[in-house]
């Protein structure tokens, strides 16, 4: 399946998921309100904003460890909160998730990681799931490693291995938390590669946190701005799109990395 981009006319299709009017808090306190919009199959959207706005916790909400205060959460015209645990079970197993400390099991070889979704998802004979398995880590380079425990990788390598286990049952969507934090450079563009292709090989959506703004200009198709001081979505669209055209001081500072402006200067009309 060849992916679509953000400047695609919309093919009609349901999106993988719909996000309608959410609010999020904790207890009172308000994070975010009003937060709407598609991820359409085979796309990169990517969650902005600055420190503590809300993206990590919208994360969670989207992938069913937070309820929402109010508003939908919508997988394939199903509403996740709407369901009941066995049908949030059957989306959850639609979902790849790759957290921002990978998360391996430290007692487990890389190849067990990984194995672990098959096991837990299909009725695959072991060669089969073995295979598989393995073919997924050699996408990601880490075939000779198949045998190493998590403690005895570099952090990009566990991200790398992290990303094997996420995306071995090929879940139409895949959730990255910061996937490129704390690696150098090289290592963070080597990762950003990995994520097009999986796009690419198994025609997944990937909806991803980031701060990094080479990965966010290099990969995303769309997205959203989150504003901690209005506690709104302040801005949509893909981070290219914004860098050159937004208009919200804000959304400026971040993706041209300009001084915001003094709370008191008016911007020009569009
Ligand atoms: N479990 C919690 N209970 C109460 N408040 C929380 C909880 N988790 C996060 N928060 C608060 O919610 C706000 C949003 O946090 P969140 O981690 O989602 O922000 P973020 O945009 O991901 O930040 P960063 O980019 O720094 O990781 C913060 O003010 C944080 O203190």
């Amino acid at each position: 399946m060849s992916p679509r981009s953000a400047g695609d006319p919309p093919t009609g299709e349901r999106p993988l998921l719909e996000v309608r009017n959410l609010e999020m808090r904790f207890g009172a306190r308000l994070i975010q309100r009003d937060v709407s919009f598609r991820v359409e199959p085979g796309t990169v959207f990517a969650i902005m904003g600055g420190s503590g706005c809300g993206k990590s916790t919208l994360l969670k909400h989207l992938i069913g460890l937070l309820a929402p205060a109010s508003g939908h959460i919508v997988y394939r015209g199903q509403d996740y909160w709407a369901c009941d645990e066995r049908g949030r079970a059957r989306l959850r197993a639609g979902f790849g998730v790759l957290f921002q400390s990978a998360a391996l099991w430290s007692s487990m070889t890389l190849l067990e990681n990984v194995l672990l979704p098959l096991e837990q998802q299909t009725d695959w004979p072991a060669e089969r799931r073995e295979a598989r398995a393995r073919e997924v880590l050699s996408w990601v380079g880490l075939e000779a490693f198949a045998d190493f425990r998590p403690a005895d990788l570099s952090g990009g390598m566990k991200k790398r291995a992290g990303l094997a286990r996420a995306i071995v049952a090929e879940p139409p969507l895949l959730f990255l938390d910061e996937p490129s934090a704390g690696l150098d450079p090289i290592s963070s563009r080597r990762l950003d590669d990995l994520i097009l292709d999986v796009r690419e090989r198994t025609g997944a959506a990937v909806v991803l946190v980031s701060h990094e703004l080479p990965s966010l200009m290099a990969i995303a198709d769309d997205g959203i701005f989150l504003d901690a001081d209005s506690r709104r979505p302040i801005a949509h669209g893909s981070p290219r799109r914004l860098r050159d055209e937004a208009t919200h001081p804000t959304v400026r500072a971040f993706l041209r990395r300009e001084e915001p402006l003094p709370a008191d200067m008016t911007l020009p009309a569009p």
